[in-house]
């Protein structure tokens, strides 16, 4: 569904820049194809375990790395010890061109490198706590593509995570981009809407969210 009127794209704190609509109809489509493969194979999706034993109750799957909380490896050690798949060059050239995008710097762009990929799903009841994005030892920016229910997303500061923070609607086809003085900003996702995906993605329900990031591991 097209909204009635034009959300306009916005710079929501220094280097965190929000651009709605950002995926086409036609890409949005794919990438939930994809999606469905990487949900099943080499690694199954699953909730991952925190340190205090609780489950999360959003649904990841990697590629290129494998991320717990609160470490990369190569193999999925928590889920089944498989090796997960490589990011798809087609993946890292789209965060590229996101980058060119939200920041309007082909130079950056052109040096930006992901290799890595989480790729969460979330249901009606699904919600991120507020948290840093800081498992990776590089400050590249940190890419997002959202597709199917619109959420309720809360950019806050680097500081802590309590005010000030900006709540922001991420709908299907859009993009956040976090980096700069913004990269390590606490961040977390308060609800998903329910019923407010547009069909035409292929995602019936829920929300699916890409976070692509330089981890500057080898
Ligand atoms: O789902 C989102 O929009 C954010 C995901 C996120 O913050 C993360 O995976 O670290
Ligand atoms: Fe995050």
């Amino acid at each position: 569904m097209e909204p009635l009127l034009p959300r306009p794209r916005a710079e929501i704190a220094p280097g965190a820049v929000h651009v709605p609509g950002w995926l086409d109809p036609d890409r949005r489509r794919e990438i939930v194809a994809a999606c469905r493969a990487w949900a099943t194979a080499p690694v199954p999706i699953r909730a991952a375990r925190l340190p205090n034993g609780r489950r999360m109750s959003v649904r990841t799957v990697c590629l290129g790395w494998h991320w717990q909380p609160y470490r990369y490896t190569r193999t999925a050690d928590d889920a089944g010890g498989r090796r997960v798949a490589p990011l798809p060059g087609w993946l890292a050239e789209l965060g590229r061109r996101a980058v060119a995008d939200a920041y309007g710097d082909a130079e950056a762009a052109r040096a930006y490198a992901p290799d890595v990929a989480l790729v969460n799903h979330y249901d009606d009841q699904a919600r991120l706590g507020m948290h840093q994005d800081k498992d990776e030892r590089a400050d590249d920016p940190v890419v997002s593509l959202s597709i199917g229910d619109t959420c309720v997303f809360r950019f806050g500061n680097t500081e802590s995570r309590n005010r000030p923070h900006t709540d922001v609607e991420l709908a299907s086809g859009d993009l956040f981009v976090f980096g700069g003085p913004s990269r390590f900003a606490y961040h977390g996702v308060l609800r998903v809407l329910p019923g407010t995906a547009d069909p035409a993605s292929g995602l019936a329900t829920g929300r699916l969210n890409i976070t692509m990031r330089v981890t500057g591991m080898a």
